[in-house]
């Protein structure tokens, strides 16, 4: 059982395509089976003790792991039932329902269990579940002690993030081979419970992955403040964003913030100065951050003007999201990573049907600039469509302000000269481990602050 930050994620075609390249390497659907039977029925186990449990069946090839684990669960002493949806459908599921030598009871009358293993739909879920057998599979999942979904909740689509019947949340999933993408995208990622990754011998390949702790090294010796990195934090009509955004950049790591705006308030070590644009061509700014509090109107439409006619790394955040036009962006030769929340996001690409994954990867294509897709489950997209997916930090994010302290904290890491995409990430990471140092109901300076303790960590 395997943790999933830093690995990939795989939609059900790419899942489906590493299988097929494992089939012309020699292996057959049954013994990817019996693989992937054989690693749940070791999880179970462990997960499981000596409780009794009941396997959940379906028609298809998850079903077939179903049956393959319930047999080695059963040979190891274990006391496990079955129950079946339907007849199994395929060769190779048929085959382990035949070597399953106990009784399959009718999914409608399966008495419930402790442990119930969900083994009904995985990648293959085209529809959703009908009613009667909803209700039952949600009774079942409800009253048990633990539950545990192979691959995916049944009931969810594997690529984009939807729940197509009412699921149950669960307290494990187990993803076979790799995470999809709905183990991470809201809101089917909220039913998944703790989700870790079986080994199932299929290698896969895919331009997405989990966020991971990043690597970033603490200053040496020779380091002075200019070199730590300095940000230049463009303040506007709320005052009080530049300022949350500039305290999250020091404690974040910068040597040097400067907030030209409004710093009534704010820390000694920020320097504060009047906004003048002259003071956007410091060389030693590495990283220029326009948006939070800016304001719409026409003087803030000049300030994002005149940053983006500097040559600087750009941070584009709140308000400025709202003012500046993708195909802006494009034109600029310096970085430029975006922060759109969902209703900024959609005011700047429009709707998009694509999953968040791949919308975040359109809009960066679109922008050429790195879009940070912000939400429960955070995108993280390239123009090269490079793609990293945040797993929900913490729930008590979602108050005023931790959007600027999100914008300041990746300023700060882009100002140190790292890649545009990894300083996005870097900063995500950086920013959700604040949060749950703090647990609940902080407020946006706390958080601000607890990134000293999430960059000490690294
Ligand atoms: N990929 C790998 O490397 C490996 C994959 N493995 C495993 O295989 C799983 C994928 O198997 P799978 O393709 O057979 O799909 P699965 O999810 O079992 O269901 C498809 C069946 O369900 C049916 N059906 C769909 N929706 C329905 C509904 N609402 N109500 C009723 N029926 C419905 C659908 O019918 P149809 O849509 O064709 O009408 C079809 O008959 C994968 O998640 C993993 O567990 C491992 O064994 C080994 C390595
Ligand atoms: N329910 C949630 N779970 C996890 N993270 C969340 C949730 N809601 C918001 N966030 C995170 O909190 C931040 C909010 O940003 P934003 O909406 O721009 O806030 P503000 O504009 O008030 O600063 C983002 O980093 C977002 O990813
Ligand atoms: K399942």
């Amino acid at each position: 059982m395997m943790p999933v930050d830093g690995r990939s994620i795989v939609t059900a075609d790419e899942m489906r395509a590493a299988e097929d390249v494992a089939i012309a390497g020699g292996a057959t659907v049954e013994s990817l089976m019996d693989r992937a039977g054989r690693e749940i029925a070791t999880a179970v186990r462990r997960l499981a003790g000596a409780s009794p449990i009941l396997i959940l069946c379906g028609p298809g090839n998850n079903g077939g792991d179903g049956y393959v684990a319930a047999r080695l669960l059963k040979e190891a002493g274990l006391d496990v039932r079955v129950a079946a949806l339907s007849e199994p459908r395929t060769e190779a599921s048929r085959a382990a329902r035949h070597r399953w030598s106990a009784a399959v009871e009718p999914f409608a009358e399966a008495a419930p269990a402790p442990i119930i293993v969900d083994a009904l739909f995985g990648i293959g879920l085209s529809r959703p579940l009908e009613t009667g057998a909803a209700t039952k599979f949600a009774e079942l999942v409800e009253t048990a002690t633990l539950s545990i979904a192979i691959d995916l909740p049944s009931g969810i689509s594997s690529d984009d993030g939807c729940i197509l019947a009412e699921v149950p949340s669960f307290d494990v999933t187990l993803a076979l081979g790799a995470v999809k993408p709905s183990h991470l995208l809201q809101p089917a990622a909220n039913l998944c419970g703790k989700v870790r990754i079986l080994d199932i011998g299929v290698p896969t390949r895919s331009r997405a992955r989990v966020l991971d702790r990043p690597a970033l090294t603490p200053p040496g010796p020779e380091a002075h403040k200019f070199t730590r990195g300095m940000v230049a934090v463009i303040g506007g009509a709320m005052p009080g964003a530049a300022r949350l955004a500039s305290l999250a950049a020091m404690h974040a790591g910068a040597g040097y913030v400067l907030l030209l705006g409004d710093a009534q308030g704010a820390p000694d070590a920020i320097v504060h100065k009047p906004f003048y644009p002259e003071a956007l061509s410091d060389v030693r700014i590495g990283a220029l951050l326009v948006g939070p509090g800016l304001g719409r109107d026409a003087e803030a439409q000049a300030k994002l003007d005149a940053a983006l006619a500097t040559d600087r790394p750009l941070v584009i955040d709140g308000d400025a999201l709202h003012l500046i036009d993708p195909d802006a962006i494009k034109r600029r030769s310096a970085p430029v990573i975006l922060t759109p929340h969902g209703g900024e996001f959609t005011g700047m690409f429009g709707r998009s049907d694509a999953n968040k994954i791949d919308a975040a990867r359109q809009a960066a294509v679109r922008s050429g600039a790195i879009v940070v897709f912000k939400g429960a489950d955070t995108v993280i997209a390239a123009p090269d469509k490079r793609a990293t997916v945040s797993r929900s930090a913490s729930v008590w994010l979602s108050t005023a302000g931790t959007g600027d302290v999100l914008a300041g904290t990746i300023a700060a890491v882009l100002s140190t000269g790292i890649e545009p995409y990894d300083a996005a990430s870097a900063g995500v990471w950086l920013h959700g481990d604040a949060a749950r140092r703090l647990g609940p109901a902080f407020v946006a300076d706390d958080l601000a602050r607890a990134l000293t303790a999430a960059r000490a960590s690294l």
